[in-house]
């Protein structure tokens, strides 16, 4: 390999399944990875990698999506650098939680929201869970509702993560799917959407914050129940139903076939997936 190669992020290109690739890449947005003998990247690296990569998506002009963590916050800190370099001009952002609202402001991001844009050209976000077909289960971070509606709405949705994320099926990482509802009975309706899964050993757990255990609260004023599973759920669009028919559930962070591009970040380099 030649030496610049050496200390340039490797990226691999794939449609959905196939066999990847490796061939070094060009130059991503002047991206570096730190130096292969520096060692093991830390998950925070990869999740900027990831998102540099994404953020080379953007044109000037477009309106974007917003995502919200870790990993997206590293894609709107570069979408406001680049604003400031003036190497993109005229980006609109439509934030998914508050927290991006405050980030995106701050960044100076000129924002609107779906009611004046109720299309956009993209959006970059992180995920919890990815499985082979580039389904996604998000809201860990609590901003499911507002990442849905506004990623629900884009031309084209790019998701952005380390390797840990990726999973053979949703749940499969034994972690939690969230659930948003209504506060009012909640325990009602955790009960409920324990009882749809009973089969899958499913565990439903309120969600909260802080040391006194209060309930976690959503942007819109929601709880979230999160919901844990010890075997593969199957069908999602069948549990999807089932979840949504349920009066007190707002919405859930299964994101089925929503996704059109994967960027992965892993020790190994970076890998792409488009639908
Ligand atoms: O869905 C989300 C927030 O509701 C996040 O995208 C998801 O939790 C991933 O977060 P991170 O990038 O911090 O790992």
């Amino acid at each position: 390999m030649p030496a610049p190669y050496c200390r340039r992020f490797i990226v691999s290109e794939k449609s959905a399944m196939e066999t990847a690739i490796a061939v070094p890449s060009s130059t991503p947005s002047g991206l570096l990875a730190p130096p292969l003998s520096s060692g093991i990247l830390t998950q925070d690296e990869l999740k900027k990698i990831a998102a540099y990569k994404a953020v080379e998506y953007v044109e000037s002009g477009m309106v974007l999506g917003l995502g919200t963590g870790s990993t997206a916050k590293h894609a709107v800190d570069r979408i406001g650098e680049l604003l400031r370099q003036g190497k993109l001009k005229n980006i609109i952002g439509i934030p998914t939680s508050k927290k991006t609202h405050e980030q995106a402001l701050s960044l100076g991001i000129p924002l609107s929201d779906l009611d004046s844009h109720p299309v956009l050209d993209l959006a970059i976000d992180g995920a919890d869970e990815v499985d082979p077909h580039l389904n996604l289960v998000k809201g860990r971070g609590g901003s499911l509702l507002r990442e849905k509606m506004v990623e629900g709405a884009c031309k084209k949705f790019v998701v952005i993560v380390d390797e840990s994320k990726l999973v053979k099926y949703l749940g499969g990482s034994g972690l939690a799917l969230p659930v948003e509802i209504v506060p009012f009975c909640w325990n009602f309706t955790a009960v409920r959407l324990q009882n749809l899964f009973q089969t899958h050993g499913c565990v439903a757990k309120l969600r909260t914050s802080g040391e006194n255990g209060q309930p976690f609260v959503t942007d819109n004023r929601n709880y979230i129940v999160d919901l844990y599973f010890k075997e593969d759920i199957g069908d999602l669009n069948v549990a999807s139903d089932e979840i949504l028919r349920l009066a007190g559930v707002v919405e859930h962070g299964m994101f089925i076939g929503m996704a059109t591009t994967l960027i992965v970040a892993g020790e190994l380099g970076i890998t792409i997936k488009n639908k």
